[in-house]
């Protein structure tokens, strides 16, 4: 390693195993959609990447920027990479996307904001794929299912907003310097480009599982009155002993409209 030590605060552990950075470059999908990787660390995974397709990497670290400016100087100076040095969070913040332009994000991401990423990422209207390394725990709730007790609301964001999404495969902590205390896996995802997430679905949501093991209609009650309640799920055939795991992902989405109207039509009197 260049003589770079790892920075912890970063969430850098950087990918040294050839066999998983070939198996995410095979994931890649086949398409014309541009390139963003977030977290380029020494460049190996970029190194694979760039010979593919032009690309733009986003990293904090000023270090790594700079042994990424020697190390990858043809291709900036060919602008076949684009190394962008920032908190990639706040270019979210002040531009909405990473790319004027369909992109798939590919990605070994820091692990201490890596939901935030992804949530961001699924929300951005030009990124169609989103493959990234991620904590295994956290992968298996993005891919959860209705009545999965890993099911939760990253589970109905994911299912609401992809057409697809799975582990494509396990990475143990051997195959990273330093070598992180879980198991890592690579997740996919592949977003139906025509939905969007509308107002404050997600608060609902964390409303919906502020106590995952208490019924739903519990959790509710801290946010709607008991009549609402049980219209709402009336009108949509939801058993009152469900707990909030044991919901679909499309009957929250029918369930928030219901909330959402109610409130309208109150506020108009
Ligand atoms: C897990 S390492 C991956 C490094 C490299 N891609 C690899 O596979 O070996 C995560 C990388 O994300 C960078 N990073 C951390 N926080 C970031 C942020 N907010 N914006 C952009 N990059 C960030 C770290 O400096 C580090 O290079």
């Amino acid at each position: 390693m260049e003589n770079i030590k790892a920075k912890k605060k970063y969430g850098q552990n950087f990918l040294i195993d050839n066999a998983v950075l070939n198996g995410i470059i095979q994931a890649m999908p086949n398409n014309e959609n541009y390139l963003v990787e977030i977290g380029p660390g020494l460049g190996d995974l970029t190194e694979k990447l760039v010979k593919y397709k032009d690309m733009t990497a986003y990293e904090v670290d000023t270090d790594l920027v700079s042994v990424l400016r020697s190390k990858f100087k043809d291709e900036i100076d060919s602008n076949k990479l684009e190394l962008i040095h920032t908190d990639v969070l706040r270019t979210w913040e002040s531009q909405k996307t990473l790319h004027e332009g369909k992109y798939d994000l590919i990605a070994n991401l820091p692990y201490y904001i890596a939901t935030n990423i992804i949530l961001r990422a699924l929300e951005d209207a030009n990124c169609e794929h989103i493959i990234v390394m991620i904590q295994k725990e956290v992968a298996v709730k993005f891919t959860a299912k209705v009545n999965d007790k890993e099911y939760s609301s990253l589970g109905i964001i994911s299912q609401l907003l992809t057409s697809d999404s799975k582990i494509l495969f396990d990475v143990s902590p051997e195959s990273f310097n330093p070598a992180p205390k879980v198991v890592s896996s690579i997740l996919y995802l592949r977003k139906n480009m025509t939905n969007s997430l509308s107002g404050d679905f997600k608060k609902f949501l964390k409303a919906c599982f502020s106590q995952p093991r208490k019924k739903l209609s519990k959790n509710l009650s801290s946010i709607l009155e008991k009549s609402e309640i049980s219209q709402i799920f009336n009108e949509l055939d939801i058993n009152d002993n469900k707990r909030p795991h044991e919901v679909s992902a499309s009957l929250y989405s029918q369930m928030y409209t219901k909330v959402k109207n109610g409130r309208e039509k109150s506020s108009r009197g």
